[in-house]
């Protein structure tokens, strides 16, 4: 066994990878940080949160019924929300505690290996008081959810419908006799069902309803309403609340349901920056775009990229650290068994997960960019920008989500059967994200939003008028010619960005002809859904390769030399990588041919090679805390097989010598006496 410098025993495998590392690693961090000064100001924080132990568990959560794990959830949100209002809110830099620091919310995952029961009350019932508020309301509702006097969650969906927003069925007609909303569930299907945080823990709640007034529908609009005394936290009368039950995951989450009995709340608790009912019941369209109630939904959207690119290192970095101490089957009889790192195929698994960490992160960060620059114009009375941002942060959540979840199955699959096992962390990391694939926007329903941008962008080009910077490729769409295949990283990302518009080519074409040939437009549409879910789909992963490769050449250009080469080399992987998935494609709108092809393959499988010793120092500079991994296999100090046997013998199975099922059933049977 080797000793590292702070006396940590580390197995030697890992030893031998990280003194083979041939970059500054904590550059790599500090990049990824958003400079060095940020890695401090993350690290300090770590250390308050996480040194004091307040994070860990007696007894595994995973060892608790769903009861215990619900409770120790809570005990540990009020623990860790309490740090944040104290020590925590001044080290982040931030006034008040808030939704804003990522670093905050990474920090907290250290004190759940599922999630808190928070999560909604920070993750969107305090950004829809920010986005839907008056000035008055905000001042009146901010500082109390803020300081955590009240809890809340975001109760749109129903069981009914869940994307469709427009067909919610929960009312709020207006009273003007008494100056109230009349909340009520007309039907089963009503019922808002899934909220975060809505089964036990939450007294107030946004609702997403039906506004009347006057007689008349005004579509979905949103209200602040209470539903457990403040005090007692009994719900109130007129309230039917309760859980939803267990989930593949998001268990100490108690997601519940809601319905309303003719629920009477003040005229001042509809959110009214986008619209308002006065007194009288008149009804005001304060908006100038008519989506404008969705925003939190789309900022839950632009934060969740940043989310799953956070999950996806750490899977990376689990399965990484344990390939390399695992050793696995004998190709060449007289040497040793090979660390399973060392076979292609495994780099193959493995390496395009790092490099989709990296290409997520650093999208994310440019997302929020352009969201912070969205909204500064919104705030001006524009709103001309907003119709590109929803196309591009919809496909941006819908692939990073999906891309995401399917690469931390395969983290799995490289981790064989101990990456199985609850206390490698990657289950855990594959319930939650397989889980953001479908809430905030299903997958194939977002990615049908960006092609509806994308056809209208398409008839821009077509009329030669100006296109918006996302998809300013397709000006090109008309050269008549196939693009030409040059394997550089802007010949291939000019590549992808021909295979979006020669796909969303072939879907404006083939509705046309549909609609030639008699079909509606809707139904024209639909028909060609599977082939504009795919042009969806070409568009992100060029904006993607796009995004990454510039912003990894921005930010490595004053890094030494070996970072900005094992950095050059990732993103080159990702660019390979996509477009050797997509080799039918290539072939149907490019000029590559068979040959160009083989000779990528080939140059894919020495990239793979050229970053295998770097591939530990690259999961390193995540820089995650073994706190934050919650991982048997991928800990900092490999030591793998101990530790799978510590948590094995803290099994309450463990705990006899003899199960009471042998007593009660096995002996009885074996004996022929059942
Ligand atoms: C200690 C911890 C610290 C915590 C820190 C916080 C970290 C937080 C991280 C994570 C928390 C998240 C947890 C979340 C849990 C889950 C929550 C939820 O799921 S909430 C419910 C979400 N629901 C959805 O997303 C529903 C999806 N459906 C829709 O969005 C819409 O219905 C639709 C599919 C878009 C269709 O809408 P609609 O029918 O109204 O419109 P269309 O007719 O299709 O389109 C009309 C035009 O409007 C445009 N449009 C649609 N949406 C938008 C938008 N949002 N913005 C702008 N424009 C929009 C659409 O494109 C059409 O345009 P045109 O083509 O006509 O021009
Ligand atoms: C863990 C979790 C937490 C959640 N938390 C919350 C919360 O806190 N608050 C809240 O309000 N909601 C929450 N939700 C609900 C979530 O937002 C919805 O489940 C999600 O938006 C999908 O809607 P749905 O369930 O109605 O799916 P459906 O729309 O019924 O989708 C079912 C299938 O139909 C397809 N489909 C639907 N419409 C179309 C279409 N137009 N074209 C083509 N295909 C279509 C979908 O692609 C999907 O394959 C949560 C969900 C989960 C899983």
């Amino acid at each position: 066994m080797t000793q590292t410098n702070n006396n940590m025993t580390v197995n030697p495998d890992l030893a031998m990878e990280r003194a083979k590392c041939n970059f500054n690693v904590l550059e790599v961090t500090h990049i990824f940080d958003g400079g060095e000064r940020n890695t401090l100001q993350r690290k300090k924080i770590e250390d308050v949160a996480l040194n004091s132990g307040a994070s860990k568990d007696a007894l595994g959560e995973e060892h608790m019924s769903p009861k215990e794990k619900y409770e120790n959830a809570v005990r540990k949100s009020c623990i860790y929300a309490t740090m944040m209002k104290n020590e925590l809110a001044e080290l982040s830099g931030l006034e008040s505690f808030g939704v804003s620091s990522p670093v905050i919310r990474r920090t907290a995952d250290a004190f759940f290996k599922e999630v808190s029961p928070f999560l909604l009350h920070l993750g969107m019932f305090v950004p829809t008081i920010m986005g839907q508020c008056t000035p008055e309301q905000q001042s009146y509702w901010l500082p109390r959810a803020l300081d955590m006097q009240i809890i809340g969650t975001y109760a749109q969906t129903e069981l009914g419908h869940g994307t469709f927003i427009r067909g919610l069925e929960t009312t709020a007609t207006y009273d003007p006799e008494t100056e109230e909303f009349v909340l009520h569930s007309p039907t089963l299907s009503s019922y808002k069902w899934w909220a975060g945080g809505l089964g036990k823990t939450v007294n107030y709640c946004i609702v997403v309803a039906q506004l009347y007034t006057k007689g008349e529908c005004h579509g979905t609009h949103p209200f602040i309403v209470q539903i457990r005394d403040e005090d007692t936290h009994v719900p109130l009368p007129g309230i039917k609340v309760g859980e939803i039950g267990p989930k593949m995951g998001f268990n100490t989450a108690d997601n519940g349901f809601l319905g309303f009995d003719h629920y009477r709340i003040p005229r001042e608790h509809m959110l009214m920056k986008n619209a308002q009912v006065l007194k009288d019941g008149t009804y005001v369209k304060v908006a100038r775009h008519g989506k404008l109630t969705y925003g939190t939904m789309v900022f839950v959207r632009v934060v969740l990229v940043n989310e799953v690119a956070f999950n996806l290192a750490k899977a990376s970095t689990i399965a990484v650290r344990y390939s390399a101490i695992r050793r696995q089957s004998k190709p060449k009889p007289d040497e040793v068994e090979p660390q399973i790192l060392d076979y292609v195929t495994q780099q193959h698994k493995l390496f395009i997960a790092i490099a989709t960490a990296h290409a997520l992160q650093l999208c994310s960060t440019w997302l929020w960019e352009s969201f912070s620059a969205v909204l500064a114009q919104m705030k001006g009375g524009n709103t001309d920008t907003l119709p590109e941002f929803h196309a591009l942060s919809s496909c941006l959540k819908a692939i990073s989500t999906s891309d995401s979840a399917h690469l931390i199955e395969q983290c799995r699959h490289a981790c064989g059967g101990h990456g199985y096992m609850i206390s490698s962390g990657i289950p855990n990391l594959y319930n939650f994200v397989s889980a953001t694939r479908t809430y905030e926007g299903d997958y194939t329903v977002l990615l049908l939003q960006t092609a509806r941008f994308l056809v209208k962008a398409y008839e821009q080009a077509e009329a030669k008028k100006p296109l918006t910077p996302t998809v300013s490729y397709l000006a090109h769409a008309f050269s008549g010619s196939r693009a030409t295949w040059d394997n550089s990283p802007d010949g291939i990302i000019r590549s992808f960005q021909a295979l979006a518009a020669g796909k969303t080519a072939v879907c404006v074409t083939n509705m046309r002809k549909r609609m030639r040939a008699g079909l509606s437009q809707v139904d024209a549409w639909e028909m060609s859904t599977i082939q504009l879910v795919a042009a969806a789909e070409a568009h992100c992963r060029a904006v993607i390769a796009d995004t990454y490769r510039k912003e990894i050449v921005r930010l490595t250009a004053n890094s030494s030399p070996n970072v900005k080469v094992v950095m050059d080399q990732l993103t080159t992987l990702y660019l390979y990588y996509w477009a050797l998935e997509r080799t039918g494609d290539l072939l149907m709108f490019t000029s590559v041919s068979q040959k160009d092809l083989v000779d990528l393959q080939i140059a894919y499988e020495e990239l793979l090679l050229k970053i295998r010793p770097n591939a530990v120092g690259l999961v390193d500079a995540f820089d995650l805390r073994d706190e934050l991994l919650h991982s048997t296999l991928g800990s900092y100090d490999g030591r793998v097989y101990e530790r799978l046997m510590e948590e094995a013998l803290k099994s309450p199975m463990n705990k006899e010598p003899v199960s009471d099922a042998y007593s009660k059933y096995l002996r009885p049977m074996m004996k022929g006496k059942l």
